[in-house]
């Protein structure tokens, strides 16, 4: 039996709105399906728990939300087989874009049908583990500003998603301060003056379709990570519109690298986002989980 988990919150009610269409289909077909809705924060990681693990007549678990629902749910899904489907309802949706899984509801429905799973890896931060990228310093900074946006709101109703991202990326940049950073990756280790940004990147795709790690994939063992540092904020702000097809890579500022494990420490406390969602501060150990979960995809 499919359970389904809504988020009727996420997408300010895009998440409400996608489960009257996607309950309605499931009606009409005669598919046999439960479901759950969200109270507060954090209850699906409780709720998929749950499911997962002494719900024996749960075939898979889907989702109705955004990355932070997604977030929310791997975080109850570790050590389970049971298969997580995404309705993407959320304002972001960077983990279904990495996956290739469809912005549009109905097709992502028909996709979940044909109950082809696929097996990723997740990373491990702080005890939390991410789906898709785990940013560090600016991008922290920039995610806790996003998360306490009112306008955040409004962009979704008119379907603007990146935009109170790239407000917020203003506002963080005219007062962030970047700090020296020492950086383990799996046995090398490298230091690294005024570094702004480090992402850790299991899919390409964060904060509505930046392709900050463009050749992050999740099903090969690997980070690819990205830092960006030794620039002026001034420069920052004019190599910024090149991230979203993935081309500030090839701007000096910016160094990639792959791993499996990165310890990092900074002069000055980062602040970490894991999927959108604060995991906390440096310093941090930060490891990839190699074929973690199935996804219906
Ligand atoms: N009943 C609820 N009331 C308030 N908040 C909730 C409730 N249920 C879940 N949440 C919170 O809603 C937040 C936002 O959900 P989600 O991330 O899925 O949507 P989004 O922010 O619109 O999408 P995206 O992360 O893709 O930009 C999550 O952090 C989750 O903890």
């Amino acid at each position: 039996m499919y359970h389904f988990i809504v988020n009727t919150n996420s997408g300010s009610g895009r998440g409400f709105k996608r489960w009257v269409q996607i309950e309605s289909i499931l009606l009409e077909r005669k598919i046999v399906y439960d479901v759950s809705f969200t109270k507060k924060p954090n209850h699906a990681t409780q709720l998929v728990h749950d499911l997962a693990h002494d719900s024996p007549n749960v075939s898979a678990i889907i989702i109705v939300g955004g990355d932070g629902t997604v977030h929310e749910a791997i975080n109850g899904l570790q050590n389970s087989n049971v298969p997580l489907g995404i309705i993407p309802a959320g304002s972001g949706n960077d983990f279904c874009r990495g996956m290739g899984i469809p912005l549009n509801c109905v097709e992502a429905l028909e996709r979940i049908l044909k109950n082809e799973k696929k097996l990723i890896d997740v990373g491990h931060i702080n005890n939390k583990v991410f789906a898709t990228i785990a940013g560090i310093g600016f991008d922290g900074k920039i995610a806790a500003e996003t998360s306490r946006s009112k306008l955040k709101k409004l962009c979704n109703v008119i379907k603007i998603g990146s935009i109170p991202y790239i407000l917020a990326m203003l506002k963080v940049m005219l007062s962030y301060k970047p700090t020296d950073v020492n950086l383990r990756i799996d046995s090398k280790a490298s230091s690294h003056e005024n570094v702004w940004l480090i992402a850790i990147a299991n899919t390409p795709f964060y904060a509505g379709g930046m392709k900050i790690c463009p050749e992050a994939r999740n099903n090969d063992d690997l980070f690819e990570v990205c830092i960006v540092k030794g620039i002026s904020r001034w420069k920052l702000l004019r190599i910024f519109p090149s991230v979203f097809k993935g081309q500030h890579i090839n701007h000096p500022a910016v160094r990639t690298y792959q791993g499996k494990n990165l310890i990092i420490s900074s002069n000055n406390p980062m602040i970490a986002h894991g999927d959108g969602e604060i995991v906390g501060e440096t310093p941090f150990n930060i490891k990839i989980l190699p074929s973690s979960i199935y996804v219906l995809s």
